[in-house]
Parts: structure tokens; C-alpha cells; sequence
């Protein structure tokens, strides 16, 4: 495999969201990108799983066979990737860098593995965890999506329980943020990247 350094380029500093399946991340990170239109830009990651309906290639993920998505990986084309529930995901340095072209603060949406995998490259991202009020809350939100069959439900249960855990290692994230009330985990959001969206915000006008 070749090496997977990027090429930081100058600008404002990305952010990585990660925390179990079902947590609400994307929710969270469409609500910030719908307010702040020119500010942040989504790093569109690369998967082998199928889209769901309404999804969209080229805009939610870059749906892929797993032979190319490997050999994409056996290229370096990737930051980091990581097998998920029996898919393979994974980072592209062609999706940041089309971000951080734009100047814009790049939001990765990124697993467990994925987190400790930037954290050996020289992204320098904030990295922040969204956390479930609790186990059965996030059963109940991952049931009511109703994208999940009931084995890839399970194995994405088992999957929050490691990823709960791994949290809670010192110095894994910058910034906890428990998403009970919607509109109060995406208020303590705006306010952790308050500072980046000021700069950016400052840059542009
Ligand atoms: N605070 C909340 N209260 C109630 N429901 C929520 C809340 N946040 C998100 N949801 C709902 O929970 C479900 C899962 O949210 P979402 O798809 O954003 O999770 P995710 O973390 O991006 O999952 P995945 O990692 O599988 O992509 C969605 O149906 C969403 O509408
Ligand atoms: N390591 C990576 N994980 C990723 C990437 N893109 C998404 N994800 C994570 O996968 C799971 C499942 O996502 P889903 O869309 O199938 O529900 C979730 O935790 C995402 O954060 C990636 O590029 N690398």
C-alpha cells in the first residue's frame, strides 16, 4: 500500500464528527451547512454499501464496488478508510482537498477507526464525538429510520457500544456533545465551531 500523507493545504482547521450509527450526525451537519451555505463544505466520503432511497451519488457518499474502492485504497488515494458493518468507507484526499480548495471548513462524517486514523495524518482536524442520551434512545432513533435491516441493526448496536467506550479515552475528542433535544445539541455545535466560522466568515466578506 502507498503512504497516505495529505497535502495540508492552508485554511480554515476541518472537523471530524464521528459517534454511533443513528446518533444524528448527518442531521446535525445538514442543519449546519443549510445555515452557514459557503462556510462549511462536506467531504464526501467513498462506500461499498448500496443508497438508500433519496440519497444521491455524488452528494451523499460515492457509491463504488468494493474492487475499485480497493484498489483506490492499494493506490493511496485515501486518507483513511475502515470497514463498517460489512461495508468498506473511506476518505478520499481528492474529497478534502476539493473542500479545502474552496477555503471552506471541511466536515468529515467519519467512524471510530476512521478518527484514529486522521489522528496519524497530518489533517489536524477538531474532533468532535456526538453521544446518545442513552443506548435505548439510540435503538429507537436507528429503528425509526427504518434503513437498517434487523442483522446490520444489531451489528450497528454492538458496533456504538465499542464506540461509547472509545470516547471515553482521554484526549479521543475535543468536544462531547450529548444529542437528547435536537436543537440544543446544535446550538453547543455552533458554539464549538464558533471561532472557525467567524474566521472563515471574516476571509469571505
Ligand atoms: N435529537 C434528536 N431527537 C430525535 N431524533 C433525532 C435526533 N437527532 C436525529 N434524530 C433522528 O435519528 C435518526 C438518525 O439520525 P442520522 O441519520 O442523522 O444519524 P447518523 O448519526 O448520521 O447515522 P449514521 O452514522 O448511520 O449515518 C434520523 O431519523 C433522525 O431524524
Ligand atoms: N471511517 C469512515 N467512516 C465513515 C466514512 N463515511 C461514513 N462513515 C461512517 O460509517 C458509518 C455508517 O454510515 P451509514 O451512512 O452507512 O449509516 C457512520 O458511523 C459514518 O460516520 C468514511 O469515509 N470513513
Amino acid at each position: 500500500m502507498r503512504e497516505t500523507t495529505t497535502k495540508v493545504m492552508a485554511g480554515p482547521r476541518p472537523v471530524v464528527c464521528s459517534g454511533p450509527s443513528g446518533v444524528g450526525k448527518s442531521t446535525l451537519l445538514k442543519k449546519l451547512m443549510k445555515e452557514y451555505e459557503g462556510v462549511f463544505g462536506f467531504s464526501i466520503s467513498h462506500t461499498t454499501r448500496k443508497p438508500r432511497p433519496g440519497e444521491q451519488n455524488g452528494i451523499d457518499y460515492h457509491y463504488v464496488t468494493r474492487d475499485v474502492m480497493q484498489a483506490g485504497i492499494d493506490n493511496g488515494d485515501f486518507i483513511e478508510s475502515a470497514e463498517f458493518s460489512g461495508n468498506l468507507y473511506g476518505t478520499s484526499k481528492a474529497a478534502v482537498q476539493e473542500v479545502q480548495s474552496k477555503n471552506l471548513i471541511c466536515l468529515l462524517d467519519i467512524d471510530m477507526q476512521g478518527v484514529k486514523n486522521i489522528k496519524k495524518t497530518d489533517l489536524n482536524p477538531m474532533f468532535i464525538s456526538i453521544q446518545p442520551p442513552s443506548m435505548e434512545i439510540l435503538e429507537k432513533r436507528l429503528r425509526g429510520r427504518k434503513t437498517e435491516s434487523e442483522e446490520s441493526l444489531q451489528k450497528r448496536l454492538q458496533t456504538a457500544k465499542i464506540e461509547m467506550e472509545f470516547s471515553k479515552e482521554p484526549g479521543a475528542f475535543d468536544v462531547i456533545i450529548i444529542n437528547d433535544n435536537l436543537d440544543d445539541a446544535y446550538a453547543k455545535l455552533k458554539d464549538a465551531l464558533k471561532e472557525e466560522i467567524d474566521k472563515v466568515k471574516k476571509v469571505s466578506s
